[in-house]
């Protein structure tokens, strides 16, 4: 893969794991910290330029920085979002099928995307992360 992207952004939600017995079964939030790494063999045009010179838009990658009433992750609770299970494991995969399927949704009709490799990074506190590719 001769290209591969890199971006870094936070958002800060609430959530609860349902029916864990301590302290993260009672309602509190974090300040999540995600970094996405998306992999192309090939260069693609985007939503604001025509040209082939992006593996994908920053601008769509970063769509879980945005409020949650814009359709992003920040100061949501994540449990109406997610069910019961908001683990850092849990979360990570939800962001990487909702970039995927984001990214994909820019490609030109008959484009798969076939090459695009995605890998997601999601610190849950500053010392404990969850890594989920595919
Ligand atoms: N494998 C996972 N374990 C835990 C998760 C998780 O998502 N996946 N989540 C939690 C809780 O949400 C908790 O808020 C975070 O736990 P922890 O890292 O223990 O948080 P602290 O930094 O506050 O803990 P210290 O005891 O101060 O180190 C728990 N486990
Ligand atoms: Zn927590």
């Amino acid at each position: 893969m001769p290209w591969q992207l890199n971006t870094e952004f936070t958002f800060d939600s609430a959530h609860v794991i349902t029916g864990y017995d301590g302290p993260c079964g009672r309602l509190h939030g974090h300040t999540y910290r995600v970094r996405l790494e998306l992999s192309a063999d090939r260069l693609r045009s985007s939503a604001h330029v025509r040209r082939a010179i992006m593996v994908a838009d920053f601008k769509t990658l970063k769509w879980a920085k945005k409020d949650v009433q814009a359709g992003g992750l920040d100061h949501a609770y994540l449990n109406d979002l997610l069910g019961d299970d908001t683990t850092a494991e849990v979360i990570a995969a939800h962001i990487h099928g909702e970039t995927l399927r984001r990214v994909r949704d820019t490609l030109d009709p008959g484009d798969q995307g076939q090459d695009l490799c995605l890998k997601v990074i999601l610190w849950e506190t500053p010392d404990s992360n969850c890594e989920y590719w595919e």
